[in-house]
């Protein structure tokens, strides 16, 4: 999908992970007696990826009262939630900013006209002071001159004060869109980059001109689907968040933790030898194979749960595909000679 697509709702393209989904959305449709039309799929497909916690909540909150997915219903979750949540967002913020600029501007543009007749009066002021030599008429004009500069001062006091409001607005707004940038890049389940973070950032890096090793590391957890089918999905999905806490926990700062698609997440490392790379995988791997995770209802440990993972280094002529395809080749291998490995 082009990148500069942001306002579309952000979808994963992986047939797996799509797959699974509609073994849920149907099943889940059915049951709650839902129309699956395109527009309540929509719904439900956010609402069992997880990625947009504001939906689930208010999803959940018709089911717990047994509200009707009716046209209404299910077309104001669709604009609120899906469509138009990043357009509304950044429509807003430029609305807001465009005032707060609008405002400054009147301000600005009240205290200049204000200090040219000010200038203008005192010019003509000069003029008759200077040809006078009444003393009485020209203290009358020297209290006028004393008046105008007061109001003069006033009124760009106001300004001031308008300035420093407008300044701290536009600070707000610019959190405000930096937080909307940030649920653009972040995946909503793990907290990592999502896959469209992933790919622009991965570009970025394969473009800039750079002297050290880059190195990308794609993690696949083993049998995954088993886990989804013997704990059922919602254990399955904090398998993949415990995964992506140990990514983030052995990954260095400077690199950069994403959910690729479904179970699978990767690493991009720049600047990291390749035996950097590896260490840091293995470590990885190692502490996933140590884990004995708990489902927190029963205090049930689940069994072993492994990953596999591939790594390709960054060569010269690389573009992001040719290196994923590398590193999945990679982790492939590993899959294929038993998983729970680290291959590059
Ligand atoms: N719970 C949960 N399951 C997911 C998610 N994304 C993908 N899956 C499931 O992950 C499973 C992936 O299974 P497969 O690709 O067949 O592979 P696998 O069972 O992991 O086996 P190997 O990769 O060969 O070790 C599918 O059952 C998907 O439904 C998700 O976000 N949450």
């Amino acid at each position: 999908m082009p990148s500069n697509h942001s306002i579309l709702p952000i979808y994963d393209f992986s047939v797996s992970l799509n797959n699974g989904y509609l073994k849920n959305i149907i099943p889940f449709l059915t049951k709650n007696e839902i129309a699956a039309n395109p527009i309540n799929y929509a719904i439900f497909y956010d609402y069992v990826a997880k990625q947009n916690p504001k939906l689930n909540s208010a999803v959940d909150e018709l089911l717990n009262n047994q509200k009707p997915f009716d046209c209404a219903t299910s077309f104001a979750l669709y604009e609120t939630y899906i469509c138009n949540t990043s357009l509304n967002s950044i429509e807003n913020i430029n609305e807001k900013i465009h005032k707060v600029l609008l405002q400054a501007t009147d301000a600005i543009g009240e205290t200049c006209t204000k200090a040219e007749q000010t200038n203008d009066s005192f010019q003509k002021k000069t003029a008759i002071l200077e040809a006078t030599s009444e003393l009485a008429a020209g203290s009358s004009i020297l209290q006028e001159i004393i008046q105008e500069t007061r109001s003069l001062a006033a009124t760009s006091q106001a300004m001031q004060v308008q300035l420093n409001a407008a300044n701290a607005e536009m600070e707000q707004l610019r959190a405000e869109l930096a937080q909307v940038r940030q649920i653009a890049v972040t995946d909503g389940l793990t907290g990592l980059l999502n896959r469209r973070a992933f790919d622009q950032t991965l570009s970025e890096i394969i473009e800039q001109p750079c002297s050290e090793t880059t190195c990308l590391s794609m993690l696949d957890i083993d049998h995954f689907k088993q886990v989804n089918d013997t704990y059922g999905h919602t254990i399955g999905d904090h398998v993949i968040k415990f995964v992506a806490t140990l990514l983030k926990k052995h990954a260095e700062d400077h690199h950069h933790v994403a959910r690729y698609g479904g179970e699978e997440l990767a690493i991009i490392m720049p600047n990291t030898p390749k035996h950097k790379a590896i260490e840091i995988s293995e470590n990885i791997r190692l502490e996933m194979e140590k884990s004995r995770l708990k489902r927190k209802t029963d205090n049930l440990t689940l069994g072993q749960i492994t990953i596999s993972i591939g790594i390709a280094e960054l060569q010269p002529n690389d573009n992001p595909e040719s290196l994923i395809t590398r590193a999945d080749s990679a982790l492939y291998q590993a899959k294929k000679s038993g998983r729970n490995k680290v291959m590059h």
